[in-house]
């Protein structure tokens, strides 16, 4: 069997743990990072010290600043910038993919003005076709997995084939992907998930109980799968890895930057207050703006999404967003 020659374009926390997955999996990986400084800290040390300090790469795993020579060669290029920033990304990166080089989405966000998916976004921009982009999206918490707890994840592409080489290039003792043609249920699965994990994290810095917090994650699910059916989703998608999975995960751990965003809004500090206080990417921050309007073009009611974009971008108080919430009309499950 040949060596898998893999780039993953972005050294944050995921693009780090899935490099070394991808190298404990056999694959020979490239991280390209935008500072010279980690790149060279991953080179020499063999660790991503900004990231995931305390843990060490496999030796497969190198890292360059210059994209181009990340890309040249790679069988597969991993995309793991924030999604608002892709676009901008890979419009650099483009002319130097591989003609058969397969797309590796790892993004959870919606773009901002288009309501794009990031799979959406790479065949636009990259000039793919869509049977050459597959999605991985799951409970992923990056440092569990680089810490090499055991996880499951999806790999959606609508070329099973496809999908099959990146399972078997991503399959390791602590890592088993399950492989699933529903590229849009996995991608609003994991975007709209970072919304709901937002209100769950407001919840908990408000002291709200357990009957508060399996509700927003139940009536979470529900919104996200009501718009996914809008648009064509396999409704099952959203019981899987990508969906169920993804939001229990998120919504639970402290280690979520977007649940973690969500408690600073619940403590009552502004926008501005809260991104001053975390310095990674929480996507449903930008996302649960592009999702509402996605929602409202397709006349799909999302109840906590529109509240979530409120407290976030029209300072409303979340006790207010609470109240809002409750006092809709009752109807049926
Ligand atoms: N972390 C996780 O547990 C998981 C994350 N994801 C998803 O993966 C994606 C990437 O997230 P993650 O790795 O966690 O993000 P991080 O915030 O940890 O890292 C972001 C990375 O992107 C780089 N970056 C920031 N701005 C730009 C830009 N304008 N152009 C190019 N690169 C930029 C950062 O570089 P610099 O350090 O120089 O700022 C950094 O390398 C997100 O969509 C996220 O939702 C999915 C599953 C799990
Ligand atoms: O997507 C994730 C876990 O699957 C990570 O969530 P956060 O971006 O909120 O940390």
């Amino acid at each position: 069997m040949t060596t898998t020659t893999a780039a993953v374009l972005g050294a944050g926390s995921w693009g780090t743990a899935f490099a070394k997955v991808l190298a404990d999996a056999g694959a020979d990986v490239t991280i390209w990072a935008r500072r010279e400084q980690v790149a060279a800290a991953i080179r020499e040390y063999g660790t991503n010290p900004d990231y995931l300090p305390a843990v060490r790469l496999p030796e497969r795993v190198t890292a360059t600043s210059d994209a181009g020579k990340a890309i040249a060669g790679a069988d597969l290029v991993v995309l793991a910038v924030p999604s608002q920033t892709l676009r901008g990304n890979l419009a650099n990166w483009a002319a130097f993919l591989e003609p058969d080089a397969t797309l590796v989405s790892l993004m959870k966000g919606i773009e901002l003005g288009t309501t794009k998916r990031m799979s959406e976004v790479v065949v636009e921009t990259a000039g793919v076709p869509a049977d050459r982009v597959a999605v991985v999206s799951g409970p992923n918490l990056a440092a569990e997995i680089a810490a090499e707890q055991p996880a499951a994840t999806v790999v959606a592409c609508i070329d099973m084939a496809r999908a099959t080489v990146v399972q078997r290039a991503v399959t390791t003792s602590y890592f088993r992907p399950y492989t699933n043609e529903d590229v849009l249920g996995c991608e609003l699965g994991g975007a709209v998930k970072n919304v709901i994990a937002l209100a769950y994290g407001i919840a908990t810095a408000m002291r709200l109980g357990d009957n508060t917090k399996a509700t927003l994650i139940t009536r979470g699910l529900a919104e996200t799968a009501r718009l996914g059916v809008a648009l064509g989703a396999d409704p099952l998608t959203f019981a899987g890895l990508a969906g169920l999975g993804d939001l229990v995960a998120t919504c639970s751990s402290p280690l979520s930057r977007n649940r973690t965003f969500g408690e600073h809004l619940g403590r009552g500090e502004t926008l501005e207050e809260a991104q001053a206080a975390t310095r990674q990417t929480a996507e449903g921050v930008k996302s649960c703006l592009a999702i509402r309007d996605l929602a409202r073009t397709h006349n799909v009611d999302m109840p906590i999404t529109e509240q979530v974009e409120k407290v976030c971008h029209e300072g409303v108080d979340p006790r207010k967003a609470l109240i809002a919430l409750m006092s809709r009309e009752t109807k049926a499950e």
